[in-house]
């Protein structure tokens, strides 16, 4: 979307890791399934960890081939650290928030000092997919745009047809959609669509 910024409006089809360790109750898939996807894409493998000791999987990813690396604010106490790790292993900076979880102050800076490339905002408790979009995180993704127009800023959850304008509108330039794609009869339709409304809102 290009939005105030002119930021290039895409549509990844990241990998989602799921890895347990507690932060998500479900374990899903680690490193070395991104690094068999590595050898078959160029695609962008923006690789979603939620889990509890972020820190633990820099290097594992990093081999692995990850383009992006998005960890939640919630399970570390060592941001500023992390950035400079994922950064350090040529990796691009994601930060991912819950449904409840405000920016603060930290995370403003973490942001102004250049180390984040883009902000995952979660529009579903995390964990699984085919949960209810929830509208109320949209101020979020509006408030992020608007002081940040360069950012990246990524929807996740319950992301379809019925809600892409919402989120586009708000100023998500890439969107992260499961349920309403791989159940769609023409996953790639749906794919359009979700791009096209991410374009139109530019
Ligand atoms: O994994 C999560 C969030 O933890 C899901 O949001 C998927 O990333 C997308 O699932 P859908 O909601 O699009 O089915």
């Amino acid at each position: 979307m290009g939005g105030q910024s002119g930021c290039i409006s895409t549509l990844w089809t990241g990998k989602k890791r799921q890895s347990g360790r507690h932060f998500v109750p479900n374990l899903t898939i680690g490193a070395p399934v991104v690094s068999s996807l590595r050898e078959h894409t160029e695609a962008v493998l923006d690789c979603h960890l939620m889990v509890t000791n972020p820190e633990d999987y820099v290097g594992p990813l990093k081999d692995a081939g990850a383009d992006i690396f998005t960890f939640h604010y919630e399970a570390t106490e060592h941001a500023e650290k992390l950035c400079r790790e994922i950064k350090d292993a040529g990796m691009k900076v994601g930060i991912a928030l819950k449904p409840a979880t405000e920016p603060d102050e930290a995370l403003h800076a973490l942001i102004d000092a250049g180390l984040v490339d883009m902000m995952l905002v979660l529009t579903v408790e995390p964990g699984f997919g085919g949960r209810k979009f929830q509208s109320a995180v949209m101020p979020k993704v509006a408030a992020l745009r608007k002081k940040y127009p360069q950012l990246d800023v990524e929807v996740d959850g319950g992301v379809g047809p019925a809600t892409i304008d919402e989120a586009a509108r708000a100023g998500a330039n890439v969107i992260v959609a499961g349920t309403a794609i791989f159940n769609a009869p023409d996953p790639s339709k749906v794919i359009s669509h979700l791009r096209t409304s991410v374009e139109n809102a530019a």
